[in-house]
């Protein structure tokens, strides 16, 4: 697996970001500052600081828009919408999840309190809208209904996760389906929203959905694997935190319903009463590993990463608006997938 940092990424921080900047010129100014804190430009008195999000949805839907053979520029509308939507969700989720830490600070709703930080998910999700409504040449019916179906994908995932929380019996398949709805979708857009919006062939948007949903629960199944066997001082979350919240993720799922004694011992571990114990913790993830739900999950990450990639495989060459040589765009986007399933962060 490697790790090397596409170059894809960097054409976000020079071209996506500053839209984003622009984008955020429209809302008021004390939500302005709370947008800006979730998305890394400032700190919480608004002073510069670096970024801090991966930027990976953006750099799809620029690799989506060059796949469709169009130039990178005309994938900047998709790349800032789905920016500005996953930083609503994530906004929503610590507020929803109570989490006081993200990306090696406090959660924006612990800088600012829960009413600010619920409006400036909202103007983001507003301003997504917006970005994409306002190209002119765009095929813009097919991109709102694309962001729209996986906004609400996104919504249902959110619902059911929180809905696993109180409940004993969630199935694996439930457990999967949650991932997808939850993760996968939104990936899944930003990996073909470009071409949709450039007009791209169904051959050319299916097989991107499919790579990208493919790629969108591997990357689920490994930050699901970085919520417990992740280092703190990497990944930017405090340790444990998944087992902390007792959160049905793939691999806790995967080990509760295994069946056996360490299956048994965990089940009863996360319906103790209370707050669990470090102790109690480090026994859970132990737990896990021993009914071999850890290794599981990583073959699937793995198998599904295989299944993306070959996906892509499958695309067929669409006319080239600008001579784009395609397998230059195959290539990144074979290397941001490995990118996303073998980060530490
Ligand atoms: C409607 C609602 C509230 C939905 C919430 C859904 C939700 C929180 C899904 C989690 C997705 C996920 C793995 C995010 C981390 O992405 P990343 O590692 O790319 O994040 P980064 O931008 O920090 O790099």
């Amino acid at each position: 697996m490697t790790t090397m940092l596409p170059s894809v990424l960097s054409q976000v921080d020079e071209l996506v970001q500053p839209e984003i900047r622009v984008a955020l010129e429209r809302i008021d100014e004390r939500t302005r500052l709370v947008a800006g804190y979730q998305l890394g430009y400032w700190d919480a008195a608004g002073e510069p600081t670096g970024r801090s999000g991966k930027g990976l949805r953006p750099a799809l839907a620029l690799l989506s828009a060059r796949a469709a053979g169009q130039t990178v520029r005309r994938g900047l509308p998709a790349a800032v919408a789905v920016e500005l939507v996953h930083n609503f969700s994530l906004l929503h989720d610590d507020v929803i999840d109570g989490d006081l830490e993200r990306r090696h600070r406090p959660t924006a709703w612990a800088a600012f309190g829960i009413g600010p930080a619920i409006l400036a998910g909202d103007a983001m999700l507003s301003l997504a809208d917006e970005v994409l409504s306002t190209g002119s040449d765009l095929d813009l019916v097919r991109g709102l209904s694309t962001l729209h179906t996986a906004i609400r994908r996104l919504i249902a995932g959110q619902a059911a996760d929180v809905a696993f929380e109180t409940r004993a019996d969630v199935t694996l398949d439930e457990c999967l389906a949650m991932a997808r709805d939850k993760t996968a979708a939104l990936l899944a857009c930003s990996a073909t929203l470009g071409a949709v919006l450039c007009g791209a062939p169904p051959t050319v948007v299916d097989g991107l959905a499919r790579y990208g949903e493919r790629l969108g629960l591997a990357f689920q199944l490994v930050d699901d694997l970085l919520g417990i066997w992740g280092e703190p001082a990497v990944t930017g979350k405090p340790v444990l935190s998944d087992l902390r919240a007792r959160k049905k993720s793939v691999p806790v799922v995967r080990a509760l319903t295994s069946g056996g004694p360490a299956a048994d011992q965990l089940a009863d571990l996360y319906a103790s009463p209370g707050e669990l114990s470090a102790p109690d913790l480090a026994l859970a993830a132990a737990l896990i590993e021993e009914t071999g739900a850890r290794d599981w999950t990583e073959k699937q990450a793995d198998r599904l990463l295989t299944e993306a990639l070959a996906e892509l495989d499958q695309l067929g060459e669409p006319v080239s608006a600008t001579g784009t040589d395609l397998s230059e765009v195959h290539a990144d986007l074979v290397s941001i997938a490995h990118f996303m399933t073998g980060r530490d962060h």
